[in-house]
């Protein structure tokens, strides 16, 4: 958990509730249990919900992978195989490449084990910013409240 009013990694009501771990390789796995409250079609994840997810989990790849602040730029997803409430997505995350300020990740979401079919792909752009960024555009304590803001090499 980065911040614990994150939609998708903090202890919101209603947010996601997602952890990440450092693997081998640095790989960042991450778990997605799909709820109720996702749904789109009766009985299937939305799509948008989904793209948050990989959002989050993506995110906390470069966060934890690179240790620069970054916000998303682009995120682009392949929805390749139905989701239904109660699987669980398994998300393997990646940082890809670092082109100066650009840092670009990737993720794929496997149905209810780590060797399950692969129901998602997502690959983003995340642009490394100031820690200013939080700060003139969110709260103006945005850093104090960010957990882990002590640990990104600003
Ligand atoms: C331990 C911690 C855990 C931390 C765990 C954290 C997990 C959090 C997960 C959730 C993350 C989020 O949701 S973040 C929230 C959603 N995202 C945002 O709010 C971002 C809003 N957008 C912005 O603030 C801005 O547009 C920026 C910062 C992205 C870029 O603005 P800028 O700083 O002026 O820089 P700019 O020159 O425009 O762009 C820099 C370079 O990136 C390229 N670039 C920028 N946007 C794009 C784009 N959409 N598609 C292609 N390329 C792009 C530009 O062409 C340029 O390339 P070149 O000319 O250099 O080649």
């Amino acid at each position: 958990m980065h911040y614990d009013r994150c939609f998708g990694c903090g202890e919101l009501d209603g947010g996601l509730h997602m952890r990440s771990t450092m693997g081998e390789h640095a790989l960042v796995h991450s778990r997605f249990t799909v709820t109720e409250a996702h749904q789109g079609a009766p009985g299937l994840a939305h799509g948008g919900l989904l793209a948050c997810a990989f959002d989050e989990a993506i995110g906390s790849t470069v966060g934890n992978v690179l240790r620069r602040p970054s916000v998303t730029g682009k995120l682009e997803t392949d929805f390749v195989r139905p989701v239904p409430v109660g699987s669980t997505l398994f998300i393997t995350a990646k940082v890809d490449g670092v082109a100066g300020r650009k840092l670009y990740a990737s993720a794929e979401g496997r149905l209810d084990t780590e060797d399950g079919p692969v129901a998602v792909r997502a690959r983003a752009l995340f642009v490394e910013v100031a820690l200013e960024h939080f700060t003139t555009h969110g709260a103006p304590d945005a850093l104090t409240k960010l957990k882990r803001a002590e640990q990104i090499n600003p």
